[in-house]
């Protein structure tokens, strides 16, 4: 499903701040993958995302989806293929407008504007079924703004909004790290059914350890813009967090430095 090949990406070449963040990464996913994505500080794991969604080109390398070559593809074409979530409950949503625009807009994604038409009945059942299953009372409000919900709520809106036309690929750049730990809880047992329920193949950056080897299938490790480790089937089931942290002490050969690493 997604085949990344020997990707590099430099920032600010040639200059005093010239940063290697990307030595080499080459990552397959099969269809209904759920890989989680850990690291130290700076180990290159948002731009590993940035690169596969299109924010910068890369430097070298091939990115594949399904059938399609997207290296050269631009953000917005590539946005037809991949949706993500971002840690702040803000970017997803349009706050001064209602949980039925901001639901239609993600629905109609990729339409002709020509073609845009008034919200019908059936769109407005669909989406009160589909905020029911959120189970945060939100599908008796679909015409409040979404500047009136909490983050939790706003966070679970986008990651609705993501996955409402089924994209190809999930991103999710620790889209639960800034909410309180109840309900970054709750929004992440949505996410591991909206991607279960879709089949959705995903990639989820966290800082948690727990949930690291927890939610999903896999987990990888970054270190200075490489994989240094890639945990599936039993040697995931049976890997603890302390095991964890010792071989990432062994394949990078430093402690892990990260202020904001949870462990359990
Ligand atoms: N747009 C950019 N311009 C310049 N440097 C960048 C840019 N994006 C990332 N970097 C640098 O690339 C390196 C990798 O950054 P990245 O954000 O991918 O790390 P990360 O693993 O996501 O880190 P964290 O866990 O701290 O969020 C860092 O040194 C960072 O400063």
């Amino acid at each position: 499903m997604l085949r990344v090949q020997n990707i590099l990406k430099t920032f600010n070449k040639g200059t005093v701040n010239e940063k290697m963040a990307i030595k080499g990464i080459t990552l397959k996913l099969a269809a209904g993958d759920f890989v989680t994505v850990i690291g130290s500080n700076g180990a290159g794991k948002s731009t590993l995302l940035n690169s596969i969604a299109g924010d910068f080109p890369v430097d070298k390398g091939e990115i594949h989806i399904g059938d399609c070559e997207i290296t050269g593809w631009p953000q917005y074409r590539r946005a037809s293929l991949v949706s993500r979530v971002f840690q702040d409950p803000m970017r997803g949503t349009a706050s001064s407008m209602t949980i039925e625009e901001n639901m239609v807009m993600a629905l109609r994604r990729g339409q002709s504007r020509r073609l845009r038409r008034a919200i019908s009945a059936k769109e407005r059942a669909y989406f009160r079924q589909e905020l029911t299953k959120l189970g945060l009372s939100l599908e008796n409000r679909l015409t409040n703004k979404v500047s009136l919900l909490s983050g939790g709520q706003r966070q679970a809106l986008t990651l609705l909004m993501a996955t409402i036309q089924k994209p190809q690929l999930l991103l999710l750049d620790e889209h639960t790290a800034a909410l309180d730990p109840k309900t970054a809880e709750k929004v992440l047992d949505l996410t591991c059914r909206v991607a279960a329920e879709n089949n959705l193949t995903t990639l989820m950056i966290t800082h948690n350890l727990d949930h690291a080897l927890s939610v999903g299938n896999r987990t990888i490790m970054m270190h200075e813009g490489r994989i240094i480790l890639d945990l599936r089937e039993e040697e995931r089931t049976n890997m603890t967090i302390n095991r964890l942290l010792e071989m990432f002490e062994k394949e990078s050969g430093s402690h892990i430095h990260n202020d904001r690493m949870i462990l359990a």
